[in-house]
């Protein structure tokens, strides 16, 4: 096991320090099931499979007390589920057999009560020969499903699939965006989940959430005294958060055509992550302290004016069978949100997605006021930066001024840079949604999205977005492959965001 289990124990450390002396949950000894609902489907192959595959390799799924039941409509056999997802798991073929041996494929519709039934009878007689005690049994369903059958689906599970006492067992429910197309659409669905659920079964997966470096947010924050002071208004200028693909839509035209650039990034990872920037310190590392605050920064953002926002389409998108030849869909957004509060009045946050752009990357960009009163004439060479990569090459580097080796006195633009490839040789990073569905197990919401949250930001987003469905706003055509419209860059520099030309950090090499 060699370095997983050097994250292994790097994980039961950080529960053995101040997160779970908060979060003490009674022992659970009951057999775990876990449901995966759309198991034929692109999620479960790509995602879900394989993290639950990588939890086993690692020793947090134990054989003798975890079984995983695939549903779906689709009438295959166990081994051909199976065959399916193989190719996504890992190399090691012995322990990708032993893994596969723990799934069962169940056959049945997402509105009818039969197929229901019979995973439960199914999942009762995995219980049953696990002697584990009447009600003591934790189940897992994860919904890896297009949201329009998540209400007949929750109904089911309600009705016929749910630990069947209370004896330290649970029914957990985990279900994956878009939550609802906008706030009148979230909040039905909500109400129709929370008619069936408590908040506290219910686990919104944003995936966003689960990644390492967006995970280290909190901990940058508050517990370094480097930042305290410097993280408001009278030292920021701007803060850009930014998600970027190379490459289209390819094959989810015709999915993402319904939900667009802004529903499908920016509403939920983009603004989580924004969250995790401007939320005030938690009263401690409990689930609702850290979402309380965040729902307050979601609160304290204005309504967004038009002239805060570029939209663009690139070239091509609408060749896409599946797309609308009319189709106003924008495949790339830079929005600005303003947050009304003591710490951020004035700062412009600055959230820009695309697809077919000339780079895929993700990251948080803090940009510095200048230096008041400039001695050494260097502003223009470029302001203090901190930046998160969020990926590829996990790092957080701080661009800063520094004098120029040698004999002159001539200053140059540097970095302080923390590559995670280079400083954790050899540490493997969890994909989100490993890390997400154990804590799921484990009972932690804290990475999950919270009702009111959900609410706060669709709030946000719902009226530009139904300007955008009615034609009232076009978005602009961009080349693939390119930065986006230039538009998006005028915005950029108009919201206060100053350029460092002729300096590119470049990834150290080990
Ligand atoms: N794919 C991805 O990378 C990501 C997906 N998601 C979200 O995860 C969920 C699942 O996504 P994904 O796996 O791509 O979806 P799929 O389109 O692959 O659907 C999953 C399964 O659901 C069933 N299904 C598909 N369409 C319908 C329908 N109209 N009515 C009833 N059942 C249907 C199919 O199973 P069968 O016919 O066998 O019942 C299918 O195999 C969605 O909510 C999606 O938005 C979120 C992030 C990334
Ligand atoms: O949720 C989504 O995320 C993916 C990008 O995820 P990443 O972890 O690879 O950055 C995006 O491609 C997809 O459109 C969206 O639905």
């Amino acid at each position: 096991m060699g370095s997983g289990q050097w994250m292994v124990e790097k994980r039961s450390g950080l529960e053995n320090d101040s997160f779970l002396k908060e979060h003490e949950t009674p022992s659970e000894s009951g057999c775990l099931s876990i449901i995966v609902l759309g198991a034929s489907g692109d999620l479960a192959k790509k995602k879900t499979f394989p993290a639950l595959y990588h939890l086993y390799r690692q020793g947090f799924l134990h054989p003798d007390e975890v079984h995983i039941f695939g549903y779906a409509r689709t009438r295959i056999s166990d081994d051909e589920l199976r065959d399916r997802i193989r190719g996504y798991l890992g190399k090691e073929a012995e322990v990708v057999s032993k893994f596969l041996q723990l799934i069962k494929y169940v056959s049945g519709s997402y509105d009818t009560e039969d197929g229901f039934q019979l995973l439960d009878k199914e999942i009762s007689q995995h219980e049953v020969s696990k002697n584990s005690a009447e009600g003591s049994s934790r189940r897992l369903f994860y919904l890896a499903l297009p949201p329009s059958v998540y209400p007949t689906v929750c109904r089911m599970i309600r009705k016929c699939c749910m630990n069947k006492s209370d004896n330290g067992g649970w029914t957990r429910i985990v279900i994956e965006k878009p939550f609802g197309k906008d706030l009148e659409s979230a909040e039905n669905l909500s109400a129709h989940i929370g008619e069936l659920f408590e908040e506290a079964q219910l686990f919104r997966i944003d995936h966003y959430l689960g990644k390492e470096l967006v995970q280290n947010l909190l901990v940058l924050r508050f517990a370094n005294r480097f930042f305290l002071p410097l993280w408001n208004r009278d030292n920021i200028s701007n803060v850009q958060i930014v998600f970027r693909e190379n490459f289209g839509t390819e094959g989810r035209g015709g999915y993402f055509d319904e939900y667009g650039i802004i529903r499908d990034i920016i509403q939920n990872h983009l603004l989580q992550i924004l969250c995790l920037v401007a939320m005030e310190k938690p009263v401690s590392l409990k689930p609702e302290y850290i979402r309380d605050e965040k729902v307050k920064v979601l609160q304290s953002v204005l309504p967004i004016r038009d002239e805060d926002v570029v939209l663009g389409q690139y070239e091509g998108y609408r060749d896409d069978p599946t797309v609308p030849d009319q189709s106003n869909t924008p495949t790339f957004a830079t929005v600005v949100l303003r947050i009304h509060n003591e710490r951020w009045e004035g700062v412009p946050f600055i959230l820009k997605a695309g697809k077919a752009l000339h780079s895929s990357k993700a990251e948080i960009r803090v940009q510095f006021k200048d230096v008041p009163g400039d001695i050494f004439k260097c502003q223009k060479q470029g302001r203090n930066e901190f930046v998160i990569r969020l990926q590829p090459s996990e790092a957080m580097y701080m661009k800063l001024t520094v004098k120029q080796p040698g004999l002159e006195m001539s200053t140059v633009q540097s970095e302080l840079d923390l590559s995670y490839m280079q400083r954790y040789q050899g540490v493997p990073i969890p994909e989100a949604y490993e890390r997400l569905i154990l804590d799921t197990i484990r009972g932690d919401q804290q990475h999950f999205v919270r009702r009111d949250e959900l609410k706060a930001a669709w709030e946000i987003f719902t009226p530009l977005l139904h300007r955008i469905d009615n034609g009232e706003m076009k978005p602009k055509e961009y080349q693939p492959g390119s930065r986006g419209p230039v538009e998006a860059d005028e915005l950029l520099a108009k919201a206060g965001y100053v350029q460092t030309h002729g300096y590119i950090w470049i990834p150290p090499t080990l």
